[in-house]
Formats: structure tokens, C-alpha cells, sequence
């Protein structure tokens, strides 16, 4: 298993230098507007065949997440949210709609170039907070790094740099199995935004946490959206943390309501 993931890390390392170095040469990224639209969605729908019947999730979805905006998808299992999000992190493509990411058509890019994109501009942070048990918080970090084809002269600012922002100064060595569950989804946060992304997806990132860590997970991503212009989409259950949201979805039965 070690093995084949070492194997796929250097082919994923070589492409994505590749890819780093593209980035540079075509400077595609557009500058950062607070307030401009980053991410529409227009009219998507999501039907999956099942068994010979066509299920229809998503049912006409418009929304958009604008530059440095925290916005909250919520509703009830089985509604749609994670679906969704699939679509806008491209791992998923709309039955019929489109989605436009910074300024260009993304839902009807082919599957590579989606991949593309988000490697390059998004990050994904989920409920199971996703280390590699074995590496340290600062290990983790890096290793998105390595993955992302940043230059290896780079690395420990930046890996400081994201851990600090995160709050973990103090536990940059500490193995996952010695960091609390609010302190793990922290490193998984400051493993997403490492590559310096301009959208953080985020599924149910505060459903294995009290509330005090949930606080505090909902404290950095306001914290991260200031300091690395980032902004983020997240699906949540919990109604106490609606309050910190610039704009909140509920979303029943494939609809907003
Ligand atoms: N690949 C798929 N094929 C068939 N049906 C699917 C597929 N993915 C999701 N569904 C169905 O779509 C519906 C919505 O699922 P989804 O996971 O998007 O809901 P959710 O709101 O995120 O729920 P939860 O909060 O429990 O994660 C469910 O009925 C699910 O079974």
C-alpha cells in the first residue's frame, strides 16, 4: 500500500511541476477583488441512473460564493450538499447548467483540465480530517506541497507559515494520534490552503467536534479568508455556526429554499 502511494506521489509530483510551471509561465490567475463574483451556478441539475430510474438530486441550483466570502450550504441528509459541492469541485459534472469558476466556464471543461484547476486553485478539507496518520502536522503539510509542485526552497516558510495561521506553532511536530480532533482539522486546513488556493471546499468540517472546537475551526477559515484571500463554501448540520456565514443556502430536496 506504502509502496503504491509512493508510487503514484512521484507521478502526481512530476505532473504537477509541470503544472507549477505552466502557472508561471501563463500567469493565469485573475487578480483579487473582495466582493467579485468567484464562483456561479446556473440552473445546475444532478440526475444519477439508478437501477434503471433516473434520480434527480440537484433540481435547478443557482447560487454564487463571491471573492473573500464565507458562505454555508445547509439541510438535512440526503438533500443534495454534497452532490453539490462535488460539482463545484469539479469531481462531479452537472447533468444539465453550468458552473463558472474565476471568470471561465468550468463544468464543461474536460475531466484533466478540471483537474487542473482545482489542484491548482482549490482546496478540499472534509469531516474525517484526512492525515496521513504517521507524518506530523508539519510532514502533512509539506507533503501537499510536494504534491502541488511548489519548489522545494519554499517549504518550511510556507509550512510555518500555515501552521502559524492555523494556531499550531506549538504542535508543528505532534503526530495526528497526539493532536486533539479541533487540532487535526486545523492541520488539515493549513494542509488545504498551503498551495495557496482561491476557493476552500469544505463537507461537514466541524461534524466530529464539540462546540468549543468548532468555534475554533469556524475562527481560522475567518481568519484564513482575510490573511490568504481566500474564500470558502462549506455544508453544515450545525445550526450554531450559521451566525459566522456571509450568506447561508438551505438547500431540501435538490432545491434552495
Ligand atoms: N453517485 C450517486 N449515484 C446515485 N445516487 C446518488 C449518488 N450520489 C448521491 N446520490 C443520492 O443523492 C441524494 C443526495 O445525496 P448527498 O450525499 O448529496 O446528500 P447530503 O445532503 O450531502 O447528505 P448528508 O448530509 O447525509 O451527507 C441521496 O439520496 C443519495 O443517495
Amino acid at each position: 500500500m506504502a509502496i503504491i502511494q509512493n508510487a503514484e506521489i512521484n507521478d502526481d509530483q512530476e505532473a504537477q511541476s509541470e503544472e507549477a510551471l505552466q502557472r508561471e509561465q501563463t500567469n493565469e490567475r485573475l487578480s483579487q477583488e473582495p466582493g467579485k463574483t468567484l464562483l456561479s451556478v446556473n440552473q445546475v441539475e444532478r440526475i444519477f441512473q439508478v437501477g434503471g430510474r433516473s434520480l434527480h438530486v440537484l433540481k435547478g441550483i443557482q447560487m454564487e460564493v463571491k471573492q473573500q466570502q464565507l458562505v454555508m450550504l445547509k439541510g438535512r441528509s440526503g438533500s443534495g450538499k454534497t452532490t453539490l459541492l462535488n460539482c463545484l469541485g469539479g469531481l462531479d459534472t452537472p447533468s444539465k447548467g453550468e458552473i463558472i469558476f474565476n471568470g471561465k466556464p468550468f463544468s464543461t471543461k474536460s475531466d484533466d483540465e478540471r483537474t487542473l484547476v482545482r489542484r491548482r486553485d482549490m482546496g478540499f478539507i472534509f469531516q474525517a480530517f484526512a492525515l496521513m496518520p504517521l507524518l506530523s502536522a508539519w510532514e502533512n503539510v509539506e507533503l501537499s506541497l510536494r504534491m502541488a509542485g511548489t519548489p522545494r526552497s519554499q517549504w518550511k516558510e510556507r509550512v510555518e507559515e500555515c501552521l502559524t495561521l492555523v494556531g499550531l506553532e506549538k504542535r508543528m511536530h505532534h503526530r495526528p494520534f497526539e493532536l486533539s480532533g479541533g487540532e487535526q482539522q486545523r492541520v488539515a486546513i493549513a494542509k488545504a490552503i498551503a498551495h495557496k488556493p482561491i476557493l476552500l471546499l469544505a463537507d461537514e468540517p466541524t461534524a466530529e467536534l464539540d462546540t468549543a472546537m468548532s468555534a475554533q475551526v469556524m475562527a481560522v477559515f475567518q481568519n484564513i479568508i482575510r490573511t490568504e484571500n481566500v474564500s470558502i463554501c462549506m455544508t453544515t448540520h450545525d445550526l450554531t455556526i450559521l451566525e459566522v456565514a456571509d450568506h447561508v443556502y438551505e438547500m431540501v430536496d435538490g432545491k434552495f429554499i
